[in-house]
């Protein structure tokens, strides 16, 4: 079944969110704090080890019913249906949408994911011990992963997460074409003990082929054989056998999972070797259960629904147009870079289901850093600027390290978040502060966020948190119509860079307009 093709603007309650807006949108939190005492018991939800508590936002219980009114309208139910079941709901690309298959980890029909985890398993399993090694007969003990887009950010976002999990392999990830990285990390390696994992979904990618490539001549001048040294994660599995690449060490894609929805996949391998297998699985796990809880859940208490519903309150009918995710952890500095694929490549997208221009704006911009580090550099935009940015913080009750520091850390979360929300008032009058600058000094609040506290960060956890944003995302979709599985527009890019390149190493500058036939040729000129 295709999805269904509604205009969320045509909607009845579209129409009653507006006039809604109208009405409220003045309104300021603290008033509606100090009218209902008990407005957190209203706008919290508590799942398994999350609490995510709304109840610093801009939304009545009106705004929530409002909400939940056009999702029903919209019948996100029958979506969510077709998610699930992995329908053929990418239809512009005409594919399945199945990455809630991989972390199906009992009794999946779908036979070869399961195929693909064993073979995960006795892979992980004998590199971590050592059976299998490079082709001097040592053991392994660094594993590059060369990827990019999604295969390179989620995995790499999972092993910097659960670093505290991690056994002896170090993994270390490789994405841009950056040739100074690339020489750093090879002064760093042996090569007769490193494991190179080139992953690409198409095989095809112009910077992961390119990378490939400096490392596979790496591995020959140290006179190794490839085979035992170069594993693949692809659903181009010609492209990686003509490669090189025994078929055994060659894991599968499949065309039904995306790559920003594809951690979960054979592309976790580089991270189920960091971390091992059964930690590996935990992850999957925690996925999972955000899955059943997001198929099960009526949409009130249901948190990837509610935090879809509250962004689209934001992004069209205030019109803020940025949200910002922070973590109150190291080990999540990833996160932001990892949810800009799957929120931006996911609803960057301006054609509604039907083929139309949608008269309406759809994808956010997400941005984030995590705190405290971005108190000491972002945060005075949020306190005091113009701009609102409504804000995810993602602490943890627990830290793996437990220390009085982790009070402190803590002490911060809670204390911004209640900042922005009640702000400071300040005195206009100097007479009355004796202070010429009180003007400068005031907090207006009003300032919208959720708090996502998780009891610690664990591989099962860290699951849940990862497909909570996969879903958001694909609500926030879903309710504007367009289509969330297709990246037309970064394909294109690849096009043109691929055509470039073959100009820039003949030397040969083809028809552009004239700014990139300016800037083409001043790089030949100039470079030495
Ligand atoms: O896995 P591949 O085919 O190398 O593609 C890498 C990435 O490129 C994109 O197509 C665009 O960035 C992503 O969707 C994908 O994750």
């Amino acid at each position: 079944m295709p999805l269904l093709k509604i205009n969320p603007t045509e909607t009845q309650a579209w129409q009653k969110l507006r006039q809604h807006f109208y009405e409220v949108q003045f309104v300021k939190m603290q008033q509606l704090f100090a009218e209902n005492p008990n407005r957190i018991n209203e706008f919290h939800i508590v799942w398994n080890d999350f609490l995510i508590d709304f109840s610093k936002n801009r939304i009545t219980n009106t705004t929530i019913d409002l909400l939940t009114e056009l999702a029903d309208e919209v019948q996100l139910k029958a979506g969510i249906e077709a998610l699930i079941k992995g329908e053929t709901i990418n239809e512009t690309e005409g594919r399945k949408v199945l990455h809630t298959d991989l972390r199906q980890l009992t009794n999946n029909q779908n036979q070869e994911v399961a195929a693909a985890l064993d073979q995960i398993q006795l892979f992980t399993e004998n590199v971590i011990k050592g059976h299998l090694k490079g082709s001097t007969g040592l053991p392994f003990t660094d594993v590059i992963n060369i990827g990019i887009g999604g295969s390179d950010l989620g995995p790499k976002l999972v092993t910097e997460a659960l670093t505290d999990y991690k056994n002896h392999l170090n993994v270390h990830y490789i994405s841009n074409i950056d040739n100074d990285s690339i020489q750093s990390l090879k002064n760093k390696l042996n090569p007769a003990t490193t494991l190179v994992v080139i992953v690409s979904k198409s095989f095809t990618t112009l910077e992961t082929i390119s990378n490939a490539n400096i490392f596979k001549q790496w591995l020959l001048q140290n006179n190794l054989k490839t085979q035992d040294h170069l594993v693949a994660v692809s659903s181009n599995i010609p492209e990686a056998v003509n490669y090189g690449i025994e078929t055994q060490n060659i894991f599968p894609m499949w065309d039904y999972v995306g790559g920003r929805y594809s951690l979960w996949s054979a592309v976790g391998v580089s991270t189920a070797l960091a971390i091992g297998f059964n930690h590996f699985k935990e992850l999957l796990n925690g996925a999972h259960e955000m899955d059943v809880h997001f198929a099960q859940t009526p949409f009130k208490q249901n948190i990837p629904v509610v935090l879809a519903l509250l962004s689209v309150w934001y992004n069209n009918f205030f019109c803020f147009e940025t949200e910002a995710v922070v973590p109150y952890v190291d080990k999540l500095k990833m996160l932001p870079a990892y949810l800009q694929q799957v929120v931006m490549e996911s609803n960057g997208k301006s054609v509604d289901r039907g083929g139309n221009p949608v008269n309406y704006e759809t994808g956010t911009i997400v941005w984030g850093e995590v705190g405290t580090n971005s108190q000491h550099a972002f945060f005075q935009l949020f306190h005091q600027g113009t701009k609102i940015i409504p804000t995810d913080f993602i602490g943890f009750v627990n830290a793996f390290n437990p220390s009085d520091l982790h009070d402190l850390l803590m002490a911060n979360f809670f204390a911004q978040t209640e900042a922005l929300m009640n702000g400071k008032e300040g005195k206009y009058h100097t007479e009355a502060t004796n202070d010429k600058n009180a003007v400068y000094k005031e907090f207006k609040g009003n300032r919208p966020s959720n708090t996502i506290l998780i009891d610690q960060l664990t591989p099962k956890s860290l699951g849940s948190l990862l497909a909570m944003y996969e879903h958001k995302t694909f609500v926030q979709g879903y309710i504007w119509n367009i289509y969330s599985f297709d990246q037309f527009g970064v394909e294109y890019g690849k096009v043109l860079a691929n055509n470039i390149k073959a100009e820039l190493q003949s030397e040969q500058i083809k028809q552009h307009d004239c700014s990139t036939t300016f800037l083409l040729k001043h790089y030949l000129k100039k470079k030495q």
